[in-house]
């Protein structure tokens, strides 16, 4: 099934816009974990075994399975492990690839053929023939930085561009508008707007129309779930994966973890939904 219906069938099926982040880090797992030389994949797959019923997608980074060396073996697997036990949920390899056209599909070909990924994270500062290969794989998701959540997204991404008529606007906004309007022929793009910038992504959403809108920033960065949910969801209520990482995995470092996540995984979808 392509990316976009998948993650909108969850939405509705499942009723969540919770995306539960993957992002593990050995120096917080629980001591049960001290010596697995396996852990990356063991932590992750009882997280992700627990919060399945809360999570309209999994979202695993993979700088916290890179910086280990057999971390991309585990990730692999990781992705395998969801892909077989939970089928109904997307997974979005959070990799921020960007490159010459010819570096980037061999990044497509990371994604989607080895590592097994329903969508990937992409920079678009490279431009067009930079996310060209992996457009072309339309039945696979293409989720473009628009308007990231760190403080530094401003540095650059609300200066003031002008386009070939001469119109100015801040850049996230270009990129928005760029994405939804020429990029985004077969309906394979979302975009990644943060939520600790919630009046940015009230004027995305009113660029993008129904595109689906990747939200980090809830959780350990402080963003609001309500200014969230009211200035990102669409006519229907969906429209967002709202991502929270550090939040749901090390709701607890004791041996109850996994219950611990999928409390925080059900308390974050049902205040998410109280918005909707
Ligand atoms: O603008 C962005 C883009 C990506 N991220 C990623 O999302 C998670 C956030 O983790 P939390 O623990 O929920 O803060 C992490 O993987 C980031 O690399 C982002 O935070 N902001």
């Amino acid at each position: 099934m392509r990316f976009v219906d998948k993650l909108r069938h969850r939405w509705h099926a499942a009723d969540t816009l919770l995306c539960v982040g993957l992002d593990p880090d050995p120096a917080r797992f629980p001591d049960a974990f001290v010596d697995d030389p396996d852990a990356l994949f063991n932590f992750c797959a009882r997280i992700a075994d627990a919060t399945a019923e809360f999570a309209c997608a999994f979202k695993p980074q993979i700088a916290y399975f890179a910086a280990h060396n057999t971390g991309e073996a585990q990730l692999q697997r990781l992705i395998a492990h969801i892909n077989a036990n939970h089928p109904d949920i997307p997974v979005v390899l959070d990799s921020k690839r960007g490159d010459i056209g010819s570096t980037a599909a061999q990044y497509a070909v990371e994604a989607f053929d080895r590592l097994g990924a329903d969508a990937v994270t992409l920079n678009p500062y490279m431009g067009f023939d930079s996310a060209e290969p992996f457009l072309q794989r339309n039945e696979r998701g293409s989720i473009f930085l628009c308007h990231t959540s760190n403080p530094g997204a401003r540095d650059f991404q609300e200066l003031t561009v002008f386009d070939e008529s001469g119109a100015g606007a801040p850049l996230y906004q270009h990129v928005a508008r760029t994405i939804a309007d020429k990029w985004n022929g077969d309906g394979n793009c979302a975009l990644v707007v943060g939520a600790t910038f919630p009046e940015e992504l009230k004027v995305i959403r009113g660029i993008v129309g129904e595109m689906p809108l990747l939200i980090p920033g809830v959780g350990a960065q402080g963003g609001d779930v309500e200014a969230v949910v009211t200035n990102g969801k669409t006519a229907d209520g969906t429209g967002l994966m709202i991502n929270s990482s550090r939040g749901i995995l090390y709701a607890s470092s004791g041996e109850g973890f996994a219950e611990a996540a999928a409390d925080a995984a059900r308390e974050l979808r049902d205040r998410i939904n109280r918005w909707r």
